[in-house]
């Protein structure tokens, strides 16, 4: 569990976390979210004790990161993958890693084996790929068994197929009991991976929520049209839905599955030409929570002024 108590982190006149709270629950993948700039990493160096908080606190399992005896053990974390001595082979970075953390070295075949980079473990890390760094990343996050897991920006430069691996991996991480948060700036990423969100943007907490919550909040409904438009907007009416007119003489009705509208129609006898149900633009409600919160639009109205 992490849990993120009042945090604030100033940097002269930046305050790049402000006044932040929010809990990250074991056994689910959270997602943290938010433009850049919005102060997502300053957190998360704030919860691996690499920064001190201005006020507030960040703990993981009850206790601040520099209080933890055997940090890799109860902490696995990704900040950024290409802080890696290039001239090392990915199995002797894991050695060193193991030896100077007190793992056995009987888990750096194991970490590599998890991460699909068997077969790249003799080879230098200075030829990996993007993507395989960032599998050496989640390796070394691996390696000490933790149950708290932090990825920042673990998809960043990752092909479509990488993002899938990457969603694949973080659920059974979950499935497993752990705590896993990682960030993004991309909502359209976050939606295939996550399954909790919290948003934030300026340093503040915007949206503490899950994906399902999100979709239903911004569902766009579904189109339906028929010959006798009038006639069936009022039986859905009838029936509790929300019924406005949509382009080209269709119905966008909001309150009712497409099931249930063509149980309604059907009823009343009325013809239905199409029913295309919409669903939620994750990306719509994400500009909409993070409207005003984008840091050049702050700059750019500050030079208005
Ligand atoms: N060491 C630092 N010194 C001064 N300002 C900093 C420092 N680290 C971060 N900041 C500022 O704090 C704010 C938050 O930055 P942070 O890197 O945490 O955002 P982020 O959400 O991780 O963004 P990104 O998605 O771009 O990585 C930004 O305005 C940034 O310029």
């Amino acid at each position: 569990m992490i849990e993120i108590r009042q945090l604030t982190k100033r940097y002269g006149r930046t305050v790049a976390v402000d006044g932040l709270s929010f809990r990250v629950e074991p056994g689910r993948v959270t997602g943290f979210l938010g433009p850049n700039g919005a102060g997502k990493s300053t957190t998360m160096r704030m919860v691996l004790g690499l920064d001190a908080p201005t006020s507030g606190a960040a703990l993981v399992n009850g206790r601040p990161y520099r209080s933890i005896r055997r940090p890799l053990r109860e902490v696995g974390a990704l900040l950024d993958a290409g802080a890696v001595d290039g001239g090392r082979s990915a199995v002797n970075h894991l050695r060193w890693l193991a030896r100077s953390n007190g793992i056995d070295a009987r888990r750096v075949p194991e970490v590599l084996e998890r991460v699909g980079l068997s077969g790249a473990a003799r080879t230098r890390v200075r030829a990996f790929s993007l993507g395989m760094r960032q599998r050496l990343g989640i390796a070394a996050a691996l390696l000490g068994d933790p149950a708290v897991l932090l990825f920042d920006e673990p998809v960043n430069g990752l092909d479509m197929d990488g993002v899938r691996w990457i969603r694949v991996l973080m659920r059974s991480l979950a499935e497993e009991g752990r705590t896993v948060l990682l960030s993004s700036h991309l909502m359209s990423e976050m939606s295939l991976i996550a399954d909790r969100l919290v948003v934030i943007g300026q340093g503040r907490l915007i949206a503490d929520t899950t994906l399902s919550e999100l979709e239903r909040r911004f569902d766009r409904g579904t189109d339906v049209r028929s010959p006798r438009a009038a006639e069936l907007a009022e039986a859905l009416r009838g029936a509790g839905a929300e019924v406005a007119a949509a382009e080209g003489g269709a119905l966008t009705v909001r309150g009712l599955e497409p099931a249930e509208i063509g149980v309604i129609a059907s009823r009343r006898g009325l013809p239905v030409h199409e029913v295309v149900r919409r669903g939620a633009s994750l990306e719509d409600a994400y500009l909409h929570l993070t409207g005003g919160s984008v840091e050049y639009r702050a700059a750019a109205a500050g030079v208005e002024r």
